[in-house]
């Protein structure tokens, strides 16, 4: 009889017998593995976890116990065992469940999580008031090593070893972020110490001994092996060093180890750290080989492990042709080198590194850090490109305002996942880059039409002598032909790509497809748009967008962003400031609400910033204009 099916909270695990233990973890993989086959999803890091997943939730008890699954991407064994087996197969598809821990699903997910190194800080805080309020309880976190790369996380260490709450810290160490783990904690956790390190350690250390005068005889022993003065380096030093009890390292496969472990920690008084060893991919083949390619992995085949191929080749992503115009630039211009927060992979910067590996910076998790190290990079004369998701920028927002734009420094930031990025949902949508980024000043915001416009926007960007953004999407590019000659584009200033006096389609970015898509529907029905591609969100192009205001007086704006604050807002300020009464604009953008998970074709439909959904708004607004005759209304008058 299968135990998985039966497991409908953890008060069913504990029933099990440490025996019964090893096969509900074999019955986990098994079906995690079926089911991210079918709908993708972060597969390495939760087969890596499987065995400390059971044993926390065999030893806490949860949720009055609160267990922290930082990131979230690990955390599938997690909703197998707390209620979820029924409805995993529909993980991260358009109204099933989430792919990260997440409140409103379950009381088991005490915190929504998506963005890495959140877990101790948030933790720290429900400690704190677990103890404050008197109520019961202990809270965990659990840490991967890459995500402990994050200045956030040390940040929580720190206070945490001051307030000395109680709190049990579990670093979850497998030697990987989603590429190969990167920095100098990362070698200090897995000791390979460099060799000047080694010696100096041992220099001092036969200084230490010998003077103490006891020394010598625990010198001799020591210095016969190299290995046994490195192990002298404990990654526990570090931790110790920040008020932690630090217990481990400890064999992240082996429940009882973990089971008896955990059951001492838990009633430690203060903050304790747990280290625990663990293999990403752990128990399939395929993604134990190639742990990075099997971090986040859409649709497979469960036999070999290859990807199912699309029915149709898909035009090149954004993502390559970014990838290979910088490199195309790199290989011309010394000055330009390139910046990625942990993501050499997503954000294409693997073959930069490759190629350039001199002029690549992998800087760990650690966005804030990413930006400001670009901007002394640049002060020194260097041209450098942060490659970052758009949604992970958010971190580093004070960065890009007072580091880099302050003092207009060209720096250029390649922001992809600009927009709805899909099946990982509301924490990963870039939706508010146009709208945080356009409040900066000095800053120049671009999101081109397509994936050749791409190439030209970087041209330009890096002959552009202050801070620019390019903002582009997830996923596949148009399908249009790559110019080969680059040009730079004429800062602030669109394009019209069809003319028409009955409504204006302004789109930025990937919204201006679908605008013409729209344009050519509207044309069947009789109804003649005008669509400008704006390229700038920042320095918007004011003439452009007034004239083709004042030619047909109704205005449909485009955007795959916010509409509080984004694109369509610096059209209406455009507006008013240029005194164009009387205008009628709709704008079409993302609501004031988290956008949920979904395939990017279905929620642009439900939120109507498709073709079919522009089509109908400004067929709606050119029905409206002919009722009031609105256009006829327009007094232009030029600002200033
Ligand atoms: C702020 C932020 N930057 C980047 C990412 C992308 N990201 C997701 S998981 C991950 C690696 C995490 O490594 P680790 O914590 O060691 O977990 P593992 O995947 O090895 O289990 C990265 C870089 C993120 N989620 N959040
Ligand atoms: C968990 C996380 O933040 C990343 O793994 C992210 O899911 C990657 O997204 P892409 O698939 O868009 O690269
Ligand atoms: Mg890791």
């Amino acid at each position: 009889m299968e135990l998985l099916p039966h497991i409908q909270g953890p008060d069913d695990l504990k029933r099990l017998s440490r025996e019964d233990l090893p096969r509900l973890a074999a019955e986990i993989r098994k079906v995690i593995i079926e089911t991210v086959a079918k709908t993708g999803g972060h597969l390495a890091p939760s087969l890596g976890v499987v065995e400390l997943t059971l044993a926390l939730h065999y030893v806490f008890e949860a949720p009055k116990d609160r267990i922290i699954w930082d990131v979230g991407h690990q955390a599938y064994a997690h909703k197998l065992v707390t209620g979820r087996y029924d409805r995993f197969h529909t993980l991260r598809q358009h109204g099933g469940i989430s792919g990260f821990p997440k409140r409103s699903e379950s009381p088991y997910d005490v915190l929504d999580t998506g963005h890495s190194s959140t877990s101790i800080s948030a933790a720290l805080g429900m400690t704190t008031a677990l103890d404050l309020s008197g109520q019961e309880g202990r809270v965990v976190a659990v840490i991967g090593d890459g995500s402990m790369t994050a200045g956030l996380a040390f940040e929580a260490l720190n206070n945490a070893g001051h307030l000395r709450k109680d709190l049990v810290v579990i670093l979850n160490d497998n030697e990987m972020s989603i590429s190969p783990n990167v920095g100098a904690l990362s070698s200090f956790l897995s000791r390979k110490l460099t060799g000047r390190l080694a010696t100096r350690f041992k220099r001092e250390m036969e200084s230490f001994l010998k003077k103490s005068g006891v020394g010598e005889q625990i010198w001799s022993v020591l210095k016969r092996s190299e290995d046994s003065l490195k192990s002298l380096l404990t990654p526990g030093m570090l931790f110790e060093a920040l008020q932690f009890e630090y217990v481990g390292p400890l064999p992240g496969h082996h429940l009882d180890t973990l089971i008896d472990t955990l059951d001492n920690v838990r009633n430690l008084e203060g903050p304790v750290l747990v280290h625990v060893l663990t293999k990403k991919g752990k128990g399939y083949p395929p993604a134990e080989k190639e742990p990075d390619r099997f971090h986040g992995i859409g649709p497979f085949d469960p036999a070999t492990g290859e990807p199912r191929r699309p029915e149709r080749p898909a035009p090149p992503t954004y993502t390559q042709i970014f990838s290979q115009t910088l490199l195309r630039l790199a290989m011309d211009d010394p000055r330009i080198v390139a910046i990625t927060a942990a993501m050499p992979a997503g954000t294409g910067l693997s073959a930069f590194a490759d190629a350039l590996p001199h002029r690549f910076f992998d800087v760990g998790i650690a966005e804030q850090h990413a930006v400001t190290f670009a901007a002394g990079l640049a002060m020194e004369g260097l041209r450098p490109v942060v490659a970052v998701y758009s949604t992970f920028l958010q971190r580093a927002y004070d960065q890009v305002v007072h580091d880099v734009c302050l003092t207009g420094q060209p720096v250029v930031f390649a922001l992809d996942r600009g927009g709805l990025v899909g099946d990982d949902g509301p924490t990963h949508h870039g939706a508010f880059d146009l709208s945080f980024l356009r409040a900066v000043p000095n800053l120049v915001i671009m999101a081109p039409k397509d994936e050749n416009e791409l190439q030209h926007m970087l041209y330009t960007a890096l002959n552009h002598p202050g801070p620019v953004a390019v903002r582009y999407p997830r996923g596949a590019g148009v399908g249009v032909s790559l110019d080969w000659r680059l040009e730079a584009l004429p800062v602030g200033r669109g394009e019209v790509l069809r003319e028409g006096n009955d409504v204006a389609i302004v789109a930025i970015g990937s919204g201006v497809a679908p605008a013409l898509e729209a344009a050519e529907a509207l044309a069947a029905e009789g109804i003649e748009a005008t669509v400008v591609n704006a390229r700038f969100a920042k320095p918007i192009d004011a003439d452009l967008v007034t004239e083709a205001a004042r030619r047909t007086g109704r205005v449909v704006t485009v955007e795959e962003n916010a509409l509080a604050g984004g694109f369509g807002t610096a059209v209406l300020e455009c507006l008013a400031d240029r005194g164009l009464t009387g205008v009628r604009v709709r704008r079409l953008g993302l609501p004031d609400r988290f956008v949920e998970q979904g395939a990017q074709a279905t929620l642009r439909r439900e939120l109507g910033i498709d073709a079919e959904g522009i089509r109908a708004a400004a067929e709606a607004l050119a029905a409206e204009g002919r009722r009031t005759g609105a256009a006829a209304r327009l007094r232009p008058v030029r600002s200033g």
